[in-house]
């Protein structure tokens, strides 16, 4: 079967393959999660998606922030107009979210009222140090794993044999990622790791991105797994949703 999340994103050779498949066995954990395997197919219970989206709110807003530093490490006018429309982009994507909260009965305000989980602390200001320590480079590579890495989900969601769409209460949020505008500024981040990779020294450093990549996947995998242990009532009272 082919596997176009594989191919999809990058260049053969190019920065962004070379650092996916420098972690393979992490990248594989974050993007074939069961949390993820859970929402192909429909089954992932509705409180570990809860809890996974109002954190990813959180998140969001912290994303935002850590692309606007990336608007201001920019190397051009082109690269800065594009930052403008990525955090417009991401902004946009946090509508989603509200949206299934009001049909949950949960409004704004008390989305911002949940304390961030360890999860969702660790990841947003993981990649936001990287972003303020290093150059342009270091930050785009720490915030691939999540704009690209979402497009490689949905597209692994959308070509998986188990897949179900009828009556799946998860379709909106796979449509999101799946949608073409999603799937192309996905390939435009992984194009842009490419041309970073040649005009910045990407081969010198590769040691030290490919860490900062590899920490970043096993951070998105990690925030799955936060959303699957509140189904369990792992999630520690004090990290729970307020409700
Ligand atoms: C944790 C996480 N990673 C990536 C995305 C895609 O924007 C998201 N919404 N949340």
């Amino acid at each position: 079967m082919a596997r176009p999340w594989e191919t999809g994103f990058g260049a053969e050779g190019g920065l962004y393959r070379r650092l996916r498949a420098a972690c393979a066995a992490e990248w594989e954990a974050y993007t074939w999660h069961p949390f993820v395997r859970a929402i192909a197919d429909g089954t992932l219970p509705l409180a570990a998606f809860r809890r996974y989206l109002i954190q990813d709110y959180l998140f969001l807003i912290h994303f935002a922030r850590a692309k606007a530093l990336a608007l201001f490490k920019a190397e051009s006018v082109e690269a800065m107009r594009a930052k403008v429309s990525d955090i417009g982009a991401i902004l946009s994507e946090t509508l989603m979210h509200l949206r299934y909260c009001e049909g949950w009965g949960i409004s704004q305000a008390e989305v911002l009222a949940t304390p961030e989980a360890a999860e969702t602390v660790s990841y947003t200001r993981y990649v936001i140090d990287r972003g303020l320590a290093g150059d342009i480079l270091d930050l785009e590579v720490a915030l691939a794993p999540c704009t690209v890495g979402y497009a490689e989900v949905a597209l692994r969601i959308e070509h998986d044999p188990g897949r179900r769409r009828e009556g799946n209460p998860y379709e909106t949020w796979i449509a999101t990622y799946a949608a073409p505008g999603y799937q192309a500024l996905a390939q435009a981040a992984a194009a842009r790791i490419d041309a970073l990779g040649v005009s910045h020294g990407g081969e010198a450093r590769f040691p030290m991105l490919s860490a900062i990549f590899s920490e970043a996947a096993r951070l998105e995998a990690r925030f799955w797994q936060m959303g699957l242990d509140a189904a369990r009532g792992a999630a520690p009272e004090y990290e729970k949703a307020r409700r």
